[in-house]
């Protein structure tokens, strides 16, 4: 990592064929980290059919035209999870470059929301803590893992 980029997949080969590339344009993303009072955190996985499909990660996705971070997460949560968030509170913002896209994720705590959870797109969940039991975990969701460690006084591994 190097001035707060996430590289997944093969820094030093990229950087050799991009050297004459035009910059890739930036994809937002909305991702909700839904939290329990006791502290567990939910994972979803990520659905068949997408790019690292099957690998754990928050729920979330890309921003539409003229939406917000907090209106497209809202509307992610609803259509992935069927739920209805309340106020959700921005926390970080990370940047990752994956051979498939460039991508600033927004990362949100959300404490509160009304529905039951609801799999829409089949996929798999599960309330975590630390250190995450479920595996393989999505490169661009590590960071928000060390970021609980540092909150929780946490060492050691974060995630198998
Ligand atoms: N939702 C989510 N996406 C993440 C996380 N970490 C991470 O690197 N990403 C990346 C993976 C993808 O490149 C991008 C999210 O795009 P996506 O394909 O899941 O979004 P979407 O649901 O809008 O997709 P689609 O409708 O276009 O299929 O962000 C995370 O924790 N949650």
């Amino acid at each position: 990592m190097s001035n707060g980029l996430l590289v997944a997949d093969g820094e030093r080969a990229r950087e050799d064929l991009r050297a004459d590339q035009a910059p890739r344009s930036v994809v937002d993303v909305a991702v909700g980290v839904l939290m329990q009072a006791d502290g567990q955190f939910l994972l979803t996985s990520r659905p068949e059919g997408k790019v690292y499909a099957g690998y754990w990660e928050f729920p979330g996705g890309k921003l539409e035209a003229g939406e917000s971070v907090e209106q497209a997460l809202r509307r992610e949560l609803q259509e992935e999870l069927g739920i209805t968030i309340g106020e959700a509170q921005a926390w970080k913002t990370q940047m990752v470059d994956y051979p498939h896209a460039l991508v600033r994720l927004h990362f949100c705590k959300v404490w509160d929301w009304q529905g039951e959870l609801q799999m829409r797109e089949a996929q798999s969940h599960a309330w975590q803590t630390l250190p995450v039991a479920v595996t393989p975990v999505l490169p661009g969701t590590i960071p928000v893992l060390a970021w609980f460690a540092e909150e929780r006084q946490f060492t050691g591994a974060t995630h198998a």
